[in-house]
């Protein structure tokens, strides 16, 4: 076990950018950290940013989760490449970094980044939903199965900057765009998603993916409008809810429209264990989340292994968990990231590394 040259250990909390600044709640050595606490002192936070995309957190994920240079990593969320390009930067030449996008663009987009990695056999692109983990390693002969468990699993979850970006892709309510939202541009739309369920079934949504209280006026306005694009959705949403908070209700429909249209929150669930399944003992899974649904979920899976409330004990009444923590209170990032990078404000980076094989129970996301 190897960790990555002149990395800060995770166990010691540094601010990333005021190194002097006091540290609430965070002793050192307590493994407990806050605000850009881990690891990303000194390095410019937009470092592997490209117009595509910047990755966020990223000096502070390839500290805590890497702990062998020579292993497997999978960056479940390839995006644009940048975490596996901070990835490939702190491995060693005989380290496999496997990147699981379900997005084609963002596919050929870092395979293009990162192509003198792909053909030194270091990187590798597969198309595919991060939820099917371990079947997308073993039908590349990877995995445990195959003689080589992951030593670390990335999920840096929602959407890219340039899936917002692209008008085309019919995610943000700041342009005209079909209502689309597909990440994988395979299924259901948006626009089909509005149509096809009644007023109180869209409430449901906004209401459970958007945590929007006005859910039931504005899923009336949305039907009545019968919205195909961005802009029709968000005049809807807009003569549902005059408000100042405007900004904030409109980002919580769309939120809630791409959760309900890519299954995010599906895919987390199935994802999280998954993940468990296919690291090694030792290996580490880190989560990036950008909302109290996803954290929550991470948060919970971390913790336990298990979505249940029920959580097994030992003999002794101990918790029975296959996890010991690397991080006990999330990351978040610093005042230079956030400044550089506002999208950066709401990730909590989670981190927890695989200590035992205990199976997970069934899960019970609803216990949540
Ligand atoms: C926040 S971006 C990741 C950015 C990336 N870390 C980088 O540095 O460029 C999230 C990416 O995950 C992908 N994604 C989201 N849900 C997914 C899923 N269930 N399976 C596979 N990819 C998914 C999206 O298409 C998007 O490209």
């Amino acid at each position: 076990m190897t960790a990555p040259p002149s990395m800060p250990r995770p166990d010691r909390p540094r601010r990333a950018d005021r190194a002097d600044a006091p540290h609430p709640g965070a002793g050192a050595g307590s493994g407990v950290s806050d605000r850009g606490a881990q690891g990303g002192g000194g390095v410019d936070p937009l470092r592997y940013a490209t117009a595509y995309h910047a990755p966020v957190l990223a000096a502070e994920t390839v500290h805590s989760l890497v702990t062998d240079t020579a292993g497997l990593y999978v960056d479940g969320t390839l995006g644009g490449g940048g975490h596996s390009a901070a990835l490939l930067d702190a491995l060693g030449p005989n380290a496999l970094v496997v990147g699981i996008d379900r997005d084609p663009e963002a596919i050929a987009t870092a395979r293009e980044r990162l192509a003198e990695a792909e053909r030194a056999g270091r990187f590798l692109a597969l198309q595919g939903e991060f939820a099917d983990v371990d079947g997308l390693l073993g039908r590349n002969d990877l995995g445990p199965r195959h003689g080589r468990p992951a030593q670390g699993v990335l999920l840096d979850l929602g959407v890219s900057s340039h899936q917002i970006d692209a008008d085309a892709r019919g995610f943000a309510f700041s342009a005209d765009g079909p209502l689309d939202m597909r990440m994988s541009g395979r299924g259901e739309t948006a626009a089909e998603l509005v149509a096809r369920l009644d007023a109180d079934d869209l409430a449901d949504v906004i209401y459970a993916y958007g945590e929007e209280r006005r859910s039931r006026r504005i899923a009336r306005a949305i039907k009545e409008a019968r919205p195909e694009t961005t802009t029709a959705l968000a005049d809807a949403v807009r003569s549902a809810s005059p408000t100042r908070d405007e900004t904030k209700t409109l980002a919580r429909v769309f939120q809630a429209l791409r959760i309900a249209v890519n299954g995010e929150l599906d895919q987390l669930e199935a994802a999280l264990p998954a993940a468990l399944g296919v690291l090694g003992r030792g290996g580490r899974l880190a989560v990036i989340a950008y909302h109290s649904l996803e954290d929550r979920r991470a948060k919970q899976f971390l913790r336990t292994g298990t979505f249940s409330r029920d959580v097994p004990k030992d003999l002794y009444g101990n918790p029975l968990t296959p996890w010991k923590a690397v991080t006990r209170k999330p990351v978040t990032a610093g005042e230079a990231e956030v400044e550089q990078n506002p999208r950066s404000r709401s990730a909590r980076l989670r981190v927890a590394e695989k200590a035992a094989d205990i199976g997970s129970p069934p899960m019970q996301p609803s216990d949540l």
